[in-house]
């Protein structure tokens, strides 16, 4: 049995009027270790997919399973980071990276000494007693991520954490958090729009189609781009044949 299972969810959502179709028919696997993106147009579901993986909400037909359990089971073992870092403006690095090991009553001198070596592995020593404010947004988001790797959960879901980025910082931040995840060897989902972004950083990407949204193709990234950093990735003769290949085949889907 897989790690992660994804067994013919389909998903609408509801209001008083009526209900709107936004996935049909999703099924995939992901190994445990692995790192998944997901591509495809705006409004294909992506998001959807993300949130019925964090147990946020049930799909509304078939089942999801994580190491064995249902998602909405195991909440505090799923993390799950965005575009936005919700740092907390009035709490210090080390307060807000601390926070979730605190609700969860898993603070102890030993996961803090954890999380204080996974801030400066990230390159933020120094910046524990700061206020969200007084650091760029690329260190934002890494303290958001040492924030939601501190509880060390099961799988990281990740929705478009580097959107807001410039494009420079963005790049820099792939390579950081691609070495991180492979260290801590941690199972991990990303959505993007940016196709590079995606065959850099994964093992395989799926590629979802929209009206209803569903599965369209899973592509495996060569393994001569899966163990070499993301912007190394990019000068690769391969990397341009799979960006080629996915290019195309999202352009049939949106009718560009
Ligand atoms: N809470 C909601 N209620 C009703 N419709 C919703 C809700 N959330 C999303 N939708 C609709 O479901 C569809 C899929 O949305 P979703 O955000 O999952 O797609 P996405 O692929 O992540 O989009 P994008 O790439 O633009 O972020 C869209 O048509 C959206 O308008």
């Amino acid at each position: 049995m897989s790690f992660l299972t994804v067994d013919h969810i389909h998903h609408s959502y509801f209001n008083s009027k009526n209900a709107t179709q936004v996935l049909e028919d999703v099924s995939f696997q992901i190994e445990e270790g692995e790192f998944i993106s997901i591509l495809g147009p705006s409004g294909c579901g992506k998001t959807t997919v993300l949130s019925i993986l964090a147990g946020l909400m049930p799909p509304t037909e078939g089942s999801v399973m994580i190491d064995g359990q249902s998602p909405a089971l195991q909440l505090s073992s799923i993390g799950y980071m965005l575009q936005q870092d919700y740092l907390f403006p009035w709490k210090t690095i080390e307060e807000n990276i601390l926070l979730g090991l605190k609700l969860m009553k898993r603070l102890t001198p030993e996961t803090k000494i954890q999380a204080l070596a996974l801030l400066k592995d990230i390159g933020l020593a120094g910046v524990e007693q700061q206020f969200p404010r007084q650091l760029s947004g690329g260190m934002r988001q890494r303290a958001a991520l040492v924030r939601t790797l501190a509880f060390n959960p099961k799988i990281l879901l990740l929705d478009e954490p580097f959107s807001a980025l410039d494009f420079q910082t963005k790049l820099k931040l792939e390579d950081l958090v691609f070495e991180t995840l492979r260290n801590v060897k941690k199972t991990a989902v990303l959505v993007t729009h940016d196709i590079g972004e995606a065959i850099s950083m994964s093992d395989r990407i799926l590629l979802f189609a929209a009206k209803p949204g569903r599965l369209h193709k899973i592509f495996k990234v060569p393994d001569e781009l899966r163990f070499i950093k993301p912007f190394q990735v990019r000068s690769m003769p391969s990397y341009s044949v799979l960006f080629n290949e996915i290019w195309k085949e999202l352009e049939s889907l949106e009718g560009l």
